[in-house]
């Protein structure tokens, strides 16, 4: 009796299955493409590995040179039994269409911004009339001051890295991930230009109880933990998410008085302009007070503070490392950009907020390092209606994007475009002289692109400017490893943490 039983459940399951396939490839109007059992973006799909059955979530970089060529369009689809369909998109033109042209018919969905709400609403997770307000209160504590206050803390904190880690005693340092402190650098400036936190490079206090910087530390590379687990998991005595829901109650704590604490500095006016003032947070809570009840409320307001956690520590440390390990092989590139340090710098000074537009050569390396790993590599949108893109740049074919269908930016393959970028696996920092800010596209396109862009340009180049200055810097080879066999497996793209870009960089810096 259960053997028909169990055939009949089966045979339904599988119908349901077949049907969704095929619906599923009706809404990508049958768009050439990845047909697998996992959707790229589902869980098992980013869980396995990338494989020819399953592109899973490397696919962006390990089938870059190939992909879209094999399918005959930069934009194609994917159709899982498990998972929605997908767009994917490695054209300019197509991306320009979505993210600027049709940007009001296009909104981020809930759950592709899981990770950035966990705060509270916020610039990055919000869509339509709540979007437009966080932006507007949001938007000018981007300028002058705050990055005079980035270009400040970044010659401050590189004195403290130098000093903290002893390398001020030694001629020649090896390490073995430039990452860790670089990734520690950006959480510094974040912590201390965002929250407006000393973030201290040496935590020497005896106190035993969780610091507000240790669990920012935390709370940062427990993202994913927090995401993943659900609240049962956390009956269990299992160490890390212990420590990681320690230190989520302790900075939800903290942030809450810190914004009574900054509510009440503004009020009785003593907080001094040009100094911790020009912190994101500070100018945020003065933006909000001053809009009243059309501002925004404490939940937005950690929300938002956290969304520039988020959106700019990964992003901009993983682009500094990058960096360097470009200027590692490259070394005539290191020597075009250290000419141009001793130009600007001629007199030793740490650069100034007014000192950045004339490292522009600096900058063109922090630029095309993040043109090779762009941070922010998968945006998504889903459209509000049926949306007509035209795909002119393959063929003469339209693509209706239906209500709901998500359709993909792939950034690391639009910024490996040889039509865009001749010779993408060059590192050619010239292909960036003379462009303005405003028309780097790793930092997105159209209304919703990248607020941050001068403060993380600010915190790169002084960053960058004091090292190089200092260091010159070369790949550190495991025996009997060559430069190129270096190359091979450092130069590898992913996700690290929440953002994509290199792994552990192996570097020798030696004094100049
Ligand atoms: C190299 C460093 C960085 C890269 C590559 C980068 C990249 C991007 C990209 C591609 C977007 C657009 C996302 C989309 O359209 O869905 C974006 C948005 C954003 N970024 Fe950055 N970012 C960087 C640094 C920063 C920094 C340092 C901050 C803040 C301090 C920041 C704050 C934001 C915010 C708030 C948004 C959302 C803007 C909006 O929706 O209006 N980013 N970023």
């Amino acid at each position: 009796m259960w053997i028909p039983t169990v055939l009949a459940v089966v045979a339904v399951l599988a119908a349901t299955l077949v049907l969704r396939f095929v619906s599923g490839l009706k809404n990508v109007s049958y768009l050439p493409g990845f047909r697998c059992v996992f959707s790229p973006q589902s869980l098992w799909g980013v869980i396995l590995p990338t494989v020819y059955f399953n592109p899973g979530m490397n696919w962006f970089w390990l089938w870059r040179k190939w992909v879209y060529e094999y399918y005959g369009s930069r934009t194609i689809s994917s159709v899982s039994l498990f998972g929605g369909p997908l767009i994917f998109t490695a054209s300019a033109d197509v991306a320009r269409q979505v993210l600027v042209g049709n940007s009001a018919k296009f909104y981020k969905s809930p759950e592709t911004q899981a990770a950035t709400r966990l705060w509270g609403e916020n610039i990055i997770s919000s869509n339509f009339d709540v979007y437009k307000r966080h932006r507007r209160i949001v938007g000018p504590a981007f300028s002058g001051p705050t990055y005079a206050f980035v270009a400040r803390e970044a010659a401050r904190l590189y004195s403290e890295m130098i000093d903290g880690e002893n390398w001020c005693q030694q001629k020649q340092v090896r390490v073995e991930s430039i990452n860790e402190y670089l990734s520690k650098f950006a959480l510094g400036i974040i912590s201390r230009c965002g929250f407006g936190l000393p973030f201290p490079w040496v935590d020497d206090s005896e106190n035993h109880e969780m610091s507000f910087e240790k669990a920012l530390t935390i709370v940062t590379g427990g993202f994913i933990v927090k995401l993943a687990a659900p609240l049962w998991a956390y009956k269990f005595p299992i160490k890390r998410l212990r420590e990681v829901d320690e230190a989520y109650n302790k900075l939800a704590v903290s942030l809450k008085s810190l914004v009574t604490a900054r509510k009440a500095e503004l009020a009785s006016e003593t907080s001094e302009p040009g100094s911790s003032g020009n912190d994101l947070f500070t100018r945020l809570v003065s933006a909000a007070e001053a809009e009243g009840k059309n501002g925004l409320d404490d939940d937005e307001l950690i929300g938002n503070v956290f969304s520039f956690m988020f959106a700019g520590h990964e992003t901009t440390g993983h682009t500094l490392s990058a960096t360097l390990a470009l200027l590692a092989l490259y070394q005539d590139e290191q020597d075009k950009a250290l000419k141009q340090i001793h130009e600007v710098l001629s007199d030793g000074r740490a650069p100034t907020f007014d000192d950045i537009s004339k490292l522009d050569k600096v900058a063109a390396c922090f630029e095309e390092a993040a043109r090779f790993f762009p941070a922010g590599f998968i945006l998504h949108r889903n459209a509000t209606e049926h949306v007509v893109l035209n795909l002119s740049e393959d063929s003469n074919r339209t693509l209706v994007i239906p209500p709901g269908v998500t359709i993909v930016v792939d950034m690391v393959g639009i910024h490996h475009d040889p039509k865009l970028f001749p010779d993408p696996e060059r590192f050619d920092p010239s292909r960036w002289y003379g462009v303005q800010d405003s028309e780097l596209s790793f930092f997105g396109f159209g209304p919703r692109a990248c607020i941050g862009r001068k403060f993380a340009l600010t915190e790169g180049v002084c960053l960058l400017s004091l090292l190089l200055r200092d260091w010159k810097v070369d790949v550190n080879l495991r025996a009997g490893e060559t430069v190129v066999q270096w190359r091979e497996r450092v130069l590898q793209g992913g996700m690290v943490g929440l953002a994509f870009g290199v792994r552990d960089v192996p570097l020798v810096l030696t004094r100049r």
